[in-house]
């Protein structure tokens, strides 16, 4: 699916990540876990091509990034879907757009019936009117979450998706990840939070990649 072959990426300054090779099967969990400031973020953004690396290869779907047209890109992307750290919404568009806008942008229609099943399995078809700035911070990553697998994508990477969320809400977050995975989908999920992945574990096959000293590694049992 996605797979890093002795990547190094640095933004300019010092060698943030470096050596970094994996893949990422099909249908496969992976936790990606390490420090605030360690590359997580930065790594997901080399997943789908939002940065290409310094060195190294990456490979979308079995095409080197670095060979792909902004249409190929383009492409591609609409296999991945990504829950942002940072959520954003458009604050004057009911719930129910918002989550929508991947298929409008792409020129697609979306079935009615469709988009209210896709809302109800996060828990937010009663909400599909409200306006963003009223929703509480797991009903945004709920709804995240919604419009990041609109497209029906083969692999989604969320980045913090329990971020700001109480524990119950994590467990939640947790679960529809978990069947999305069951549903064959490939999930990279970033987290400081080693409850969550340990909580996880019970759930699903999940491996744990763990960012240190600028290397991603295969973490032990020993979390
Ligand atoms: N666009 C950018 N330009 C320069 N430096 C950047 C840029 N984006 C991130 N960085 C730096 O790269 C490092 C890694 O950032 P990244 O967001 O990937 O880490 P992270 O592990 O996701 O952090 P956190 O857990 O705090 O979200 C940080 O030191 C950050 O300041």
């Amino acid at each position: 699916m996605i797979s890093f072959e002795n990547v190094a990426y640095n933004y300019g300054g010092g060698e943030l990540l470096s050596e970094v090779s994996l893949r990422l099967a099909p249908g496969s969990f992976h936790f990606l876990t390490g420090p605030s400031g360690s590359g997580k973020t930065t790594f997901l953004k080399l997943a789908y091509a939002e940065l290409l690396p310094t060195s190294g290869h990456v490979t979308l779907f079995d095409r080197e990034v670095r060979t792909l047209s902004r249409d190929d890109i383009a492409h591609s992307r609409r296999r991945i879907g990504v829950v942002h750290q940072d959520v954003q919404f458009l604050d004057h568009l009911p719930l129910a757009t918002n989550v929508q806008l991947p298929l409008s942008v792409s020129g697609r229609s979306s079935d009615p019936r469709d988009l209210a099943d896709l809302l109800g399995w996060v828990g937010l078809g009663h909400l599909s009117d409200a306006l963003p700035p009223s929703l509480s911070g797991g009903e945004r990553q709920r709804a995240a979450l919604a419009r990041a697998v609109i497209m029906g994508p083969d692999v989604v990477l969320a980045d913090e998706p329990t971020g700001n969320v109480d524990w119950e809400m994590s467990l939640r977050l947790l679960k529809l990840l978990v069947e999305l995975n069951k549903m064959g989908k490939t999930i990279v999920v970033a987290t400081h939070d080693l409850n969550l992945i340990r909580q996880a574990k019970s759930q699903v096959a999940a491996r744990v990649l763990r960012i240190s000293r600028r290397r991603v590694q295969l973490a032990g049992a020993d979390l």
